[in-house]
């Protein structure tokens, strides 16, 4: 029911984890291949291991959650090495990268080639808690000289994890950009950059970095990301899927994602408040959702979003 293919990549269920949240750590890679998840993704990855930013530096609130982590991760070698001890759970592996600069994205994606156990290459143009390093795929120049030094000598699936866009333009002008390359997909998208979520009790931000100002995840982001879907599906060539991920906490929100045109979801925010558990649970949603509306497949209705009559 929940099969899909990203470019050539089968996942036997649509629904696996974001970049991010509960995938730093070999164990809690592990613990997602255990969990019902249909891929198992890394956290963003730098060259060399990364402390990240001081805390308080996420944290959950009712209408989702807001993080400046900082890029906090074991550095490219180990979610590298990690590919063959993930390969026994059968599902495809998939490692985030987020260079600090293009050279060491090119050095790392050159030294993920090799390995079979890697499925794919998520490559984060949208991180927005580096301070002073502005989201790289909010500079459309940038974005195509990135691109084309990338494809210039990758030959492994590939995409990109990108940032939330608010103007119609800028989503064709990216598409555009986009359209020029091999890539196997989109994720759309990453966190609402710089948010700002108070403690008016203790009258301060809620998190430490960046004098509180943190991407913001779950409900918070859930109509942004429903509309960078939308866009991106209506605008790419269908070669290149697109990935959802923004706000999904229930079947509902899978399936609206998919109806907007998702070939794949993932869950970030509602994985750090519920577990691994949230792969079954969203998954038992989804299928009584399409089981509810005569669907046999996600294919049946994904991407047949209808505008008001
Ligand atoms: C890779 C860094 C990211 C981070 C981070 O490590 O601060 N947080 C996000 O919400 N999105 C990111 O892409």
């Amino acid at each position: 029911m929940l099969q899909t293919k990203i470019a050539n990549i089968k996942l036997a269920n649509c629904i696996y984890n974001a970049s991010g949240p509960a995938c730093s750590s070999l164990e809690e890679l592990q613990a997602l291949g255990q969990s019902a998840a249909g891929a198992i993704l890394s956290k963003s990855a730098t060259l060399a291991p990364r402390a990240g930013n001081p805390a308080p530096r996420y944290v959950d609130t009712p209408w989702g959650s807001i993080n400046s982590m900082g890029l906090p991760n074991k550095g490219h070698a180990y979610y590298l090495a990690a590919a063959k001890e993930l390969a026994s759970f059968q599902k495809p592996y998939i490692v985030s990268l987020s260079g600090m600069s293009l050279a060491d994205n090119l050095k790392m994606i050159a030294e993920m080639q090799e390995e079979e156990n890697i499925a794919a290459i998520e490559l984060n143009l949208s991180c927005p808690n580096l301070p002073g390093k502005p989201q790289t795929a909010y500079d459309f120049e940038q974005t195509e000289k990135v691109l084309a030094a990338v494809f210039a000598q990758n030959n492994k699936p590939l995409g990109v994890k990108l940032p939330p866009y608010f103007d119609l333009l800028h989503f064709e002008q990216m598409a555009q950009i986009l359209n020029q390359f091999p890539l196997s997909f989109v994720s759309c998208i990453n966190s609402i950059g710089n948010g700002l979520v108070i403690d008016w009790e203790k009258e301060e931000t809620l998190i430490r970095p960046k004098d509180g100002f943190g991407g913001l995840g779950g409900d918070y982001i859930k109509a942004t990301a429903l509309a960078n879907v939308r866009q991106f599906y209506l605008l790419l060539r269908p070669e290149i899927s697109v990935v959802a991920v923004g706000g999904i906490k229930s079947g509902q929100d899978a399936f609206e994602h998919i109806l907007c045109g998702a070939k794949a979801v993932q869950i970030g925010t509602h994985l750090m408040k519920t577990g691994p558990s949230c792969f079954a649970q969203i998954s038992a949603e989804l299928t009584a959702i399409m089981q509810a509306k005569g669907y046999q497949s996600i294919e049946d209705f994904r991407g047949k979003l209808k505008t008001a009559a």
